[in-house]
C-alpha cells in the first residue's frame, strides 16, 4: 500500500474488543464505521478476553463488517489469527513476535509495529513496517501494562529525527486532545475507550473525525 493511502486509513484508528464494549462488538464497530472512523484493529485482550474458537468467530464477523465499509481489518499481536482471518495487517509490540519475521509471513499486508522510544522507532523502520503506534501519549486505562506517558513532545521528537513514517499516536486521546496529536506531527490518532465506552458511539466517532480532519 502506498504510503500516502496508509496515512489517510490512519486518521481516526478505532482499536477495541469484546472486553471494550458493553454491547455487542459487532455493533459497536457498525457505529464507529457510521461516525467516520478510517482503520480498524481487533484487539482482543486482557481480562475475560476471548480465546481460541470464540475470538476467531468474532474476528470473522468483525472483519466481515470492515470489508463491506472498505476499510483494512488489523490483528492486534496474534500473527497465526491474521494469518486465519487473512487480515488486511498485523500490529505487534516490541513483547510479540520480531517484525522482521511478521514481515516474511504477512508478504505485502499492513505491518504496524507499537513503538515507545527513537530507537525502537529506527528498528521499525528498518524491519519494513508500514506504520508505528507512538505512546502512550496521555495517560490510559485500557492497557494495565502501558508504558510511562509521553506526552506530544515523543511525536514531535520523531519527526526532527527525521522519522518520516506514518505514525499514530495512542493513549489517552480524546476529542479535547486528538487535535494537539495531529499538530505535533501524527499522521492520525488510534482510540479505544474514547469510541468503544461511549454511551453514544457514533456520536464520539464523529465528534473525534471532526478534530483529525
Ligand atoms: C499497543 C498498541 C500501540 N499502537 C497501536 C496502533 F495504534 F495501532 F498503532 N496499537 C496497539 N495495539
Ligand atoms: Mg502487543
Amino acid at each position: 500500500m502506498k504510503q500516502q493511502e496508509l496515512e489517510e486509513y490512519l486518521s481516526l484508528y478505532f482499536i477495541m474488543g469484546s472486553v471494550n464494549c458493553s454491547q455487542d462488538p459487532v455493533e459497536v464497530l457498525k457505529q464507529a464505521i457510521d461516525g467516520g472512523i478510517t482503520l480498524f484493529q481487533y484487539r482482543e485482550k486482557g481480562e475475560g478476553a476471548l480465546q481460541g474458537n470464540e475470538k476467531y468467530r468474532l474476528g470473522e464477523k468483525l472483519k466481515k463488517v470492515c470489508l463491506n465499509a472498505g476499510i483494512p481489518f488489523i490483528i492486534n499481536d496474534d500473527v497465526n489469527l491474521g494469518i486465519a482471518l487473512d487480515a488486511d495487517g498485523i500490529h505487534v509490540g516490541q513483547d510479540d513476535e520480531a517484525a522482521h519475521t511478521v514481515q516474511q509471513k504477512m508478504g505485502n499486508k499492513i505491518l504496524g509495529v507499537s513503538t515507545h522510544t527513537i530507537a525502537e522507532a529506527r528498528k521499525a523502520v528498518f524491519d519494513g513496517a508500514d506504520y508505528i503506534g507512538v505512546g502512550p501519549i496521555f495517560p490510559t486505562r485500557s492497557k494495565d501494562d502501558a508504558n510511562k506517558v509521553q506526552g506530544i513532545q515523543i511525536l514531535q521528537q520523531f519527526r526532527e529525527q527525521q522519522i518520516t513514517l506514518p505514525m499514530v499516536g495512542i493513549g489517552g486521546i480524546t476529542a479535547a486532545n486528538a487535535k494537539q496529536v495531529i499538530d505535533a506531527g501524527a499522521n492520525g490518532v488510534s482510540v479505544i475507550s474514547a469510541i468503544a465506552g461511549a454511551d453514544n458511539v457514533k456520536q464520539a466517532a464523529l465528534q473525534l473525525k471532526s478534530k483529525v480532519l
